[in-house]
């Protein structure tokens, strides 16, 4: 079932030369967790602006549970729309108990604030500290009072604004877990925005690329990252490799050696064979390989980069286990699996 939709919005801000976010078309079924992703000033923060009322778009509608809270000159005001917001800083009040910061936003609700409160408390696990204020609660105990509190009136989508940056790497891991967790739980349907492309691969359904105030792609995780469907989106979720071939009746000719491809046969000329460094693979003897010289590599404990070069100097990277120490400049073999191909003009 569809909760959230958005249709053909456009926004451009007063004074700003271009459109904020130009043809916005997408839907959001119920219990979603939708990614909004992007590099700085693609639209991410006026999608979510434009979602809860803070901003209002030149063209489209947007429905939330069926009813348009936004067309045309008429729009639902924000507190009336059922939007939950939880804020990068989590914005809490900082001389409220963390009892009251959620009771705070119940007032109106028709619950008893205290009863519903305390059991949305519990249920992010939370029971024992309902009369700490937030200063003596840890990072992310306080981004779980901030989840409660938007979480507690029942509101049909909840939006998270960079809900991980201003946790450490260590706690990130823990953190994306238990939120996705409790938003699974409660059934809520969320959107949150990041540009950190990990937290979306791990923690969204689904996963809404912008670039520039254009929507690229939504997709499953999954999809994304193994079929962008351009360029750009493709090397916004980590470096690719690109080597040029010529396609034969058999396989691929490269500057690292030859391919054998079924795939060849729909291909004339020259093609572009697209792979991610952990596609990939060192191998032992030289049988079916490519070959190359090291030119350096990276250590990063759990794994390891090597940088490979063909004779007339052009280079490309492969992930690998940590363990072997390859030496500079020594030729090793390699395959790589479920390439992508592309029309080389
Ligand atoms: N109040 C404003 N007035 C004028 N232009 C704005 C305003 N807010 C945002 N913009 C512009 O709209 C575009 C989209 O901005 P937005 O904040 O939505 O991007 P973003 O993807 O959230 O970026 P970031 O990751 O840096 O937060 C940018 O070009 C930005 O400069």
């Amino acid at each position: 079932m569809t909760i959230l939709e958005l249709n053909c919005i456009d926004k451009k801000y007063s004074q700003a030369e271009n459109y904020a976010v130009k043809n916005i078309s997408f839907e959001v079924k119920k219990g979603e967790i939708l990614a909004l992703v992007g590099e700085s000033g693609s639209g991410k923060t006026t999608l979510l602006r434009l979602i809860s009322g803070l901003e209002h778009p030149d063209a489209g509608y947007i429905s939330l549970s069926g009813n348009k809270i936004v067309e045309g000159k008429k729009s639902v005001p924000p507190n009336k729309r059922k939007v939950g917001m939880v804020f990068q800083d989590y914005a809490l009040f900082p001389h409220l108990t963390i009892l009251e910061n959620v009771k705070f936003g119940l007032k109106e609700s028709g619950v008893d604030p205290e009863k519903t409160a305390k059991a949305t408390l519990n249920m992010v696990g939370l029971s024992e500290n309902f009369n700490k204020y937030p200063h003596q609660l840890s990072g992310g105990q306080q981004q779980r009072v901030a989840l409660a509190r938007a979480i507690a009136p029942n509101p049909s989508i909840l939006l998270l604004d960079e809900p991980f940056s201003n946790l450490d790497a260590m706690l990130k891991d823990q953190v994306r877990e238990e939120i996705r967790q409790i938003i699974k739980e409660t059934g809520v349907t969320a959107i949150f925005v990041t540009h950190d492309t990990r937290d979306a691969l791990s923690t969204a359904d689904r996963i809404a690329i912008l670039h520039k105030g254009y929507l690229q792609q939504l997709d499953t995780p999954r999809k994304l990252y193994e079929h962008p469907v351009n360029a750009y989106v493709g090397n916004f979720f980590g470096r690719r490799n690109e080597i040029l071939a010529t396609a034969t009746e058999d396989g691929f000719y490269t500057s690292f050696g030859f391919i054998a491809d079924e795939r060849s046969k729909k291909f004339h000329g020259k093609v572009r064979i697209i792979f991610r460094p952990e596609q990939g693979k060192i191998k032992k003897s030289p049988r079916q390989a490519l070959n190359g010289r090291i030119l350096k590599t990276a250590y990063y404990g759990d794994h390891q980069i090597i940088k490979l070069s063909d004779d007339e100097g052009k280079s490309i990277s492969i992930r690998t286990n940590p363990y072997k120490v390859f030496p500079a400049n020594s030729r090793i073999f390699f395959s790589i699996r479920d390439f992508e191909l592309e029309e080389a003009f």
